[in-house]
């Protein structure tokens, strides 16, 4: 009778999801495996590009590559469809609308979603940048507010519709208000608008922006974004929102600002799908053994923004970022494939994080490379290479001439002037 093969079944087309999908399908002989990646749609996207995206200064299918371009579908069975559920004991996933899958191994790689705090109505009243679709939302929602006010008749415009409160200064905060400032010139010459009407403010509750960056980078990033119109209410927390603004709790009292637009990026954890009562997570993320597996599951692993690794050097978890959920990609993959071939001694992950690099819209960014600070052009190169390399690890030198943000980089200034006209 012939052996059946054990089945992988990798959860998510992330950056975790589809690079390990990749190495498996390489590592792998074809009668070791069968391999099955799921997914919510049919296109792997760029999260790191999320911002440009929700502000509209990118196209969302510059953001997006089809599935089936980038992993073999002779090797690797690709499911669309919604995870719903995960039955550890069965060793089974539901799925939204196909069968459920059972599996030998599992790779869990469902991503992250906005964490609240707990603060009132931000689920309800606040966009996120969470997805695609989410990052498609803000941009429509900016661009009706825009055209909103150049409808209204002049001397009864409701100030408040180009008003937009952004909650957050971490990464995602910065790079998405330094994005918004950037549109913000072409938007308004497009309805004839003047700037000065248009109020981009950012709710920080620490005292400083970029937190865990260096202190003067950070001075540097919040004085470009000032310089591009920014405000920041810094030492400020956002209280709740409702349908008609937010209330600040600052440090002599509580406020009230009444914009039209709230954006929402104050924090991140793991998928609830996954980060649940099935597998015990801490603060929205799995606290993953050293080989990157869940917690007394000898066949799960846990990938991306949903596994939390320690940083031994300073005992707290790593942030969530695409760098670290390439690097685990392929220990994942090595260690399914030495299970497979009934070994045991499973790599530990030992992650080499080389530096972060935030953009400051087309034209500036900043970051510390390998210990090096930088600022200006040279972190915006930085950011280039980072993009690029990671476009020819998904293994087509035709998706960088495409999707790679080559123009963006090196005609800054048309591009701006492209997409600033919208
Ligand atoms: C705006 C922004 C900018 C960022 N910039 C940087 C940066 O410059 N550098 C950096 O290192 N990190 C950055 N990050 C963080 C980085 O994007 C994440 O750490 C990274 O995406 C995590 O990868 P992942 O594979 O865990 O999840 P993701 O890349 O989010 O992938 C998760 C996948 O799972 C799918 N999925 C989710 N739920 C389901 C379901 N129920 N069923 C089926 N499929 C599902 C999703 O569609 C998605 O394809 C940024 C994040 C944001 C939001």
């Amino acid at each position: 009778m012939e052996n059946k093969k054990p089945r992988i079944v990798i959860l998510g087309a992330g950056y975790a999801g589809i690079l390990t999908a990749r190495r498996l399908q390489k590592v792998l002989r074809r009668d070791e495996a069968e391999i099955v990646l799921v997914n919510k749609h049919h296109y792997h996207y760029l999260t790191t590009w999320l911002h440009e995206t929700a502000a509209g200064t990118v196209d969302d299918e510059r953001i997006s590559i089809p599935i089936q371009d980038v992993i073999d579908p002779t090797r690797v069975r690709f499911v669309k469809d919604t995870v719903v559920e995960v039955e550890k004991a069965a060793q089974r996933v539901n799925l939204c609308h196909g069968e459920p899958l059972t599996y030998d191994y599992l790779v869990m790689a469902l991503g992250f979603e906005s964490a609240t705090f707990g603060i009132a109505g931000i689920k309800e009243h606040a966009l996120a940048i969470r997805s695609m679709n989410s990052a498609r939302k803000i941009r429509h929602t900016i661009e009706a507010r825009f055209a909103d006010f150049a409808r209204q008749k002049v001397g009864q415009e409701k100030e408040e519709q180009l008003t937009f409160v952004i909650g957050g200064a971490g990464f995602t905060g910065i790079e998405f208000a330094a994005e918004l400032a950037e549109r913000l010139p072409g938007l308004c010459q497009h309805h004839g608008i003047d700037r000065r009407r248009v109020q981009v403010i950012n709710v920080e509750g620490a005292p400083g922006i970029l937190n865990g960056f260096d202190p003067a980078m950070a001075e540097y990033a919040k004085a470009t974004l000032e310089g591009m119109g920014v405000q920041f209410r810094l030492s400020t927390r956002i209280q709740s929102v409702d349908a008609g603004g937010v209330t600040l709790q600052t440090e002599t009292g509580e406020e009230r600002l009444e914009p039209a637009t709230v954006i929402w990026t104050g924090g991140v954890q793991g998928n609830s799908l996954v980060c649940n009562e099935t597998f015990a997570a801490a603060r929205g993320r799995i606290a993953v053994e050293k080989d990157l597996r869940a917690p007394g599951c000898g066949n799960v692993f846990v990938l991306g923004d949903c596994s939390s690794v320690d940083n031994r050097q300073t005992g707290r978890p790593y942030p969530p970022i695409a760098q670290l959920a390439i690097l685990q990609s392929s220990v994942c993959a090595e260690n399914v494939a030495t299970l497979i071939r009934g070994g045991s001694d499973l790599k530990e992950f030992v992650p080499f994080i080389k530096g972060t690099v935030a953009s400051l819209g087309k034209q500036d960014a900043v970051g510390e490379v390998f210990g090096v600070k930088l600022r200006g052009k040279l972190a915006l190169i930085m950011k280039a290479i980072i993009d690029i390399r990671y476009m020819i690890m998904l293994g087509s030198p035709r998706l960088l001439l495409d999707k790679g943000k080559l123009s963006t980089y090196v005609m800054p200034e048309a591009y701006t002037q492209t997409f600033g006209s919208k």
